[in-house]
């Protein structure tokens, strides 16, 4: 079946944690005549490794491969957390802090490690999600939202995913894994890139 032009939106991640958040703020963000359409609902595609030095560069690099592949205007995040006393690692290396890609436990557990001699006023953090929208036609909007905290000493909360059982934001005693999926999107990095979004995406249908 050919695809519709510019009403379905190809929402790229291998994440699926991510990928529903992603889903759950565009489909909350108010943008009607969208179709999102998943990773696992078109042919498989070859995928660049994300190499590049900037979340943007990544996202933008997700967004292409995703849109060149199926025809479709397509969204890709790319994010993760730049911890102060780390100099801003993990940076776009958080996904592999550990050395294993996607292992969230063991990423957390070799953050606090690491962390383990900064006192409590240095333990500021932040998330960072760049969110790359590209159309069929090659057009590429490229948005960052950003979310400040601090850095736990336990993971504490089973929502989210990630770092999210080990940060606070800023204003708030709970982790970002103790919050409602709806509190998380109020907020949160992604949250706020995604929306920078919305008047492009209504601009697709
Ligand atoms: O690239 P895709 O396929 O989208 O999935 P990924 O998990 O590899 O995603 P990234 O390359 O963007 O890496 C982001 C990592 O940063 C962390 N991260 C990003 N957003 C987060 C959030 O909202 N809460 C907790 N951790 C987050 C988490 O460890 C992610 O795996
Ligand atoms: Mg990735």
């Amino acid at each position: 079946m050919p695809d519709s032009g510019g009403r379905r939106l190809l929402v790229a991640s291998r994440n699926p944690k991510k990928l529903n958040e992603l889903r759950r703020v565009l489909a909350e963000s108010g943008v009607v005549g969208i179709e999102l359409v998943g990773l696992d609902e078109v042919a498989p595609f070859d995928e660049t490794p994300e190499t590049g030095a900037t979340f943007e560069a990544n996202a933008v690099v997700k967004a292409r491969d995703g849109a060149a592949a199926t025809g479709l205007a397509c969204v890709a995040d790319d994010s993760g957390l730049e911890v102060d006393a780390l100099n801003s690692m993990p940076g776009v290396l958080s996904a592999r802090w550990s050395g294993t890609h996607g292992d969230d436990d063991a990423n957390t557990t070799l953050l606090l490690a690491q962390l383990a001699d900064v006192p409590d006023i240095r333990r500021g953090a932040r998330f960072v999600s760049a969110c790359a929208l590209v159309t069929p036609d090659g057009d590429k909007i490229v948005v960052r939202g950003e979310w400040t905290g601090t850095i736990t000493r336990e993971p504490r909360g089973d929502g989210g995913f990630g770092y999210d059982p080990i940060f606070v934001p800023t204003g708030g005693n709970r982790t970002s894994a103790e919050l409602t999926p709806a509190e998380k999107d109020a907020e949160s990095h992604r949250g706020r890139a995604l929306r920078q979004l919305v008047p492009s995406l209504a601009a697709l249908v």
